[in-house]
């Protein structure tokens, strides 16, 4: 996360540090969202490559142990049958990891909420990207969860001349384009929007532009959860057609 602040330890509880193993060490890439007690939902650009994975849940300094920690196997990896590594902007980029038992929820760990099936939020909605991504473009990654205020840009600004054009699909969703932004470290993790004063998680992040995390007008772009929901009703999984 580019500017912004480092966030009030566990206020994002369903933020979870995706990690791989090397050697005899973990280290964090990826973000993800805590959806069910033994689900994450994350980005699959994170997970298209098969390396040993762990989640950690109830995070805050990633190079320290606090004891609020809850570190899990991750079992098996669902990404959307339709992601293409070679096309980012296609879409598709999101993915399911099965956690290898359920999480324990208590004051550091809860699920974040899903948006109903379809819904499209307006232009400057309030959302804050949360993460342990970069800090700056080619910086190091953040020790301690760090959140940006970034408000929604509506698609059809994000996807004018000048701003990200036909790259950006109705399947994403914009947000910042200011001095704030996400980078990488960030993705798969959430953006979290305010919507009728709850915090739900409309966004995966996905991609920044190459030419740096905070470009002017290049907004961070999130895959958009609601366009993944099949049903807005809890009794069904809302993330069939995996
Ligand atoms: C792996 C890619 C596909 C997604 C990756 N995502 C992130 O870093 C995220 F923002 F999600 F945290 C990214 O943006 N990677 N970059 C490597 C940039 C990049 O590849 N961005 C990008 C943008 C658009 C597209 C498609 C949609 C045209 C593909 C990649 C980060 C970067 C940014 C500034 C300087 C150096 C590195």
């Amino acid at each position: 996360v580019v500017g912004g602040e480092v966030a009030r330890p566990n206020s994002w509880p369903w933020q979870i540090s995706l990690q791989y193993k090397s050697g005899s060490s973990f280290y964090h890439t990826c973000g993800g969202t805590l959806i069910r007690r033994g689900w994450v939902m994350t980005a699959a650009h994170c997970v298209d490559r098969s390396r040993t994975w762990r989640v950690v849940l109830g995070d805050h300094n990633i190079n320290s142990h606090e004891g609020r920690e809850q570190y899990m196997s991750v079992s098996r990896v669902y990404l959307h049958p339709n992601w293409n590594s070679n096309n980012v902007a296609g879409g598709w980029d999101i993915a399911l990891l099965r956690l290898s038992s359920d999480a324990t929820l208590n004051n550091y760990v809860q699920l974040g909420a899903l948006p109903p099936s379809g819904q499209v939020l307006p232009h400057n909605n309030p959302c804050y990207i949360s993460g342990w991504g970069r800090t700056q473009t080619g910086g190091q990654l953040s020790a301690q969860l760090k959140q940006a205020y970034l408000p929604v840009v509506d698609h059809k600004t994000c996807s004018s001349y000048g701003w990200w054009g036909s790259t950006v699909k109705n399947s994403m969703v914009c947000a910042g384009g200011g001095s704030e932004s996400g980078c990488q470290g960030d993705s798969g993790g959430p953006l979290n929007c305010s919507v009728g004063g709850k915090w739900v998680v409309h966004g995966v992040t996905s991609f920044v532009s190459s030419s740096g995390c905070n470009a002017y007008r290049k907004p961070t772009v999130f895959t958009r959860v609601s366009a993944y929901i099949i049903f807005t009703s809890w009794r069904l999984s809302p993330l069939i057609g995996f």
